[in-house]
């Protein structure tokens, strides 16, 4: 039935104004302005049509990019759109390309580690596109291991020139996306060599391409580095290989803010620290944090809209089925998510506001706030993004054997959020990152120095340690203050453990890597404490529109109380709640579900995103998914003819030859 919204009697049991609620997710009035006009003009333009992208070849994929890319410039200038307005654009048009990596990564990389004069000379080039580039830091035998990358970048004073050379088939650029057939220059990582001392990896600019051909300059040897997991998905990424034979550029193009290399071959530091080098990574790690809270909601619309819809078992005397959304097994696995993914809105909003300052501070000469940004940029990524990950495969399974089918949309927004994982830092890796940050913490709470910022709870270490939590009935566990001193025990007990079993070890690094799975466990727990409280911290905003706020309180407990029970061990073993508390905290959660119930469609609708984004049968506005599902079935290619291609050749002669065999 076209025209017929199938969600309307969930709709009206809303009990909040879900206009306002889209306001709270887009940030302000002007954000949800600018986002929701946006993703309705790519919605209703053909050109950014993507329901074809899972049938198309590698190259077809790849040309598609290409014009879609075109047009969107296209439409940006021709529209001209702001900053804003563009970058939503590009989120609806929904489909990774180079582009990405020039805004998100070479642009940040020259603004962040180059000189005024080199900003002078090249961001102008690439703000018009008139110079595309990538980001070339991993190599095919490191990644993590930013230290030991191989390529080399040798000073000749006779030239004033820098030599980039790739010494071993290790050395090799390996993954950089954009680099495989589009960027004309790239950020390179090498190590700096001076009169044969190394100076460590520094960041310089090359032209990787010719401007009349993009033929590949001489000395460089460049291309794509194959398909990816998934049909369509990342395959749209032209992620490349390259090599470099002795290829020369001027001095200038090495990025100076961080160090210097004068005329005459000297070494300069300069007074920033150099971790400065690593500088972009920070700065996407938050991007990513944001863009967690997108793709966990998206594949959560569709759950939760189609678990509305569907319908199995429980009819009584030929009634109606019960809604498999009405199941507490159901609900228990989809609200978390849900919870999850507005807390993850806005811990992604506080550490844009936190980036921003770190931003503001360094541009002063204030390096106070860098480790802090650093772990919790690197914590956050981690944390949010393989939450995320097996948040959308959850979504999928919820969703029974039609979440399996490409157009429910779930299968394509797995494949490409998963390297989320893996990318701007393996997940394990950058946890590690945050432990050290602990145990650094830890060891220096003896000399008096105050811990700040997320860390400051660990000022209060000697009374998190002792501290008896205090619920005696479920409803306790729904004070913010109670909640957050049991985070906040915890994550100070596994860190102290931590720190104090590091002691038992003669070598500290040794005991690190001994103990490097329990630390990863503990910066789990100080990353989920910054999560929840900064949706606390955001409820105590003021918050517009009719029961608004009370949805929220909804959310912001059934996320912590999630994660309670789902990290029950952590919490009974440091012994910050008793067995009972735990209990109590159970009974409470499954009230809690009960009170999101009604509101779960509209919770859904406040994420405001069109049909066209979404791009699933089953996560429709308007719950037709049968019908749609149906039609859909019939666009596959297979379903072009009747009977298929190969019939001739394989299956008639193997039926011939069954009935002569049952002839004989
Ligand atoms: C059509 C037109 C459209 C127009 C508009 C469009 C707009 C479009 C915008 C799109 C935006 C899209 C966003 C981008 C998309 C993203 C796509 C993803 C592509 C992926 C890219 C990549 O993956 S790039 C490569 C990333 N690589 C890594 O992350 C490597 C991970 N490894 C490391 O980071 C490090 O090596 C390490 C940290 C793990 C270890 O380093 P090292 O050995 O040097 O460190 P130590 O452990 O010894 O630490 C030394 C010291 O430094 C501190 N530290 C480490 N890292 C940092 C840091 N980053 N910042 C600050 N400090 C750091 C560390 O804590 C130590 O400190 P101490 O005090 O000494 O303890
Ligand atoms: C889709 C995609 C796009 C990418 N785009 C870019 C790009 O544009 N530019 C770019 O430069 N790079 C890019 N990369 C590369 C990416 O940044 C690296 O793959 C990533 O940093 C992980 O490094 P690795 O591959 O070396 O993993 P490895 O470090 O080899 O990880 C392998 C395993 O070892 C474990 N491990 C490694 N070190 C430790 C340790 N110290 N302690 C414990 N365990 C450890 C990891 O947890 C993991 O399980 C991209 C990667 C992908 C998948």
């Amino acid at each position: 039935m076209e025209g017929v919204d199938h969600l309307a009697s969930e709709r009206s049991r809303a009990q909040f104004d879900v206009e306002e609620m889209k306001v709270v997710w887009a940030g302000s009035r002007h954000a949800l302005e600018v986002s929701d006009r946006i993703s309705r003009l790519v919605a209703s333009d053909p050109a950014f049509r993507k329901d074809n992208r899972t049938s198309l070849s590698r190259k077809e994929l790849f040309k598609n990019t290409l014009r879609k890319t075109a047009h969107a410039w296209k439409r940006i200038t021709e529209l001209r759109l702001s900053e804003e307005e563009a970058s939503r654009l590009r989120f609806y048009v929904d489909e990774p390309a180079f582009t990405d990596l020039h805004w998100g990564m070479f642009i940040p990389a020259i603004k962040g580690q180059g000189t005024e004069e080199q900003l002078q000379k090249w961001l102008p080039l690439a703000y018009k596109m008139q110079i595309i580039g990538c980001y070339a830091q991993t190599e095919l035998g490191h990644g993590s291991n930013v230290q030991g990358l191989e390529t080399t970048a040798t000073f000749d004073p006779q030239t004033d020139e820098f030599i980039i050379h790739s010494p071993t088939l290790t050395s090799s650029k390996w993954w950089p996306g954009g680099l495989g057939k589009v960027s004309t220059h790239a950020v390179i990582y090498a190590r700096l060599i001076i009169d044969g001392k190394d100076y460590g990896v520094n960041g310089f600019i090359v032209q990787l391409r010719s401007m009349d051909d993009h033929l590949p300059l001489p000395g460089i040897t460049v291309g794509d580095i194959g398909m990816k997991f998934g049909s369509g998905a990342y395959n749209t990424m032209d992620n490349g290989v390259l090599r470099f034979d002795h290829v020369r550029i001027p001095r200038d193009q090495m990025l100076m803010r961080v160090s210097q290399v004068t005329r005459e071959g000297k070494f300069v530091q300069s007074n920033v620290p150099r971790q400065l080098v690593y500088g972009t990574m920070v700065y996407v790690r938050q991007t990513i944090v944001a863009d967690a809270s997108c793709a966990l909601s998206r594949a959560v619309c569709i759950a939760t809209r189609y678990s509305a819809v569907r319908r199995q078992f429980g009819s009584q005397n030929g009634g109606v089925e019960t809604q498999v959304i009405d199941y507490k097994t159901q609900q228990s696995r989809l609200f978390p998510l849900l919870a999850s993914a507005y807390a993850f809105r806005f811990v992604g909003e506080w550490l844009k506001w936190l980036y921003t300052d770190v931003t503001q501070r360094l541009q002063a000469n204030d390096f106070s706030t860098l480790p802090e940004a650093h772990a919790c940029t690197a914590g956050l990524k981690s944390l949010t993004t393989s939450a995320t990950a097996d948040g959308i495969e959850e979504c999928r399974k919820l969703c029974g054997g039609h979440g399996y089918l490409c157009s429910s949309g779930l299968p394509e927004l797995f494949a490409v959020y998963v390297p989320a994982c893996t990318y701007e830092g393996d997940n394990i890796v950058l946890l590690l990152q945050v432990a050290r940050f602990l145990m650094k913490t830890v060891s220096q709470l003896g000399s008096g120095k105050k811990p700040v910022g997320t860390t400051a709870y660990m000022g209060r270490v000697d009374q998190l340690m002792q501290c008896h939590c205090a619920v005696q009935r479920a409803e306790d566990w729904l004070k913010p203050s109670v909640i957050l001193e049991a985070f906040e025990a915890r994550s100070a007990r596994m860190s102290v453990a931590c720190a104090q079993n590091l002691t038992n070890f003669a070598n500290p690094e040794e005991g690190f890597l001994e103990l490097s799975a329990d630390l990863t466990e503990a910066a789990v727990a100080h990353c989920q404490l910054i999560v929840v409280s900064k949706f606390i911290e955001k409820l105590k905003q003021d918050i517009p529109g009719k029961g608004v706020k009370e949805q929220l309180e909804i959310l912001c407990n059934i996320y912590a109380l999630f994660l309670l029970h789902k990290h029950l061990g952590d919490f009974l073993k440091t012994g910050c709640i008793s067995p009972k508390q735990a209990s109590l905290a159970n009974d409470q959660l499954r009230s809690l579900y009960s009170q999101a119930r009604p509101n779960a469609i509209a919770l859904v609708d406040a994420f405001d995103y069109t049909d066209h984004f979404l791009g699933s049968v089953l996560g429709r506005y308007d719950g037709n998914v049968y019908p749609k599902l149906y039609e859909e079935a019939w666009k596959d290619p297979l379903n072009d003819s009747v009977v298929p291609d190969g019939y001739q050749e394989y299956i008639r002669p193997m039926l011939k030859q069954q009935l002569r065999n049952a002839r004989l």
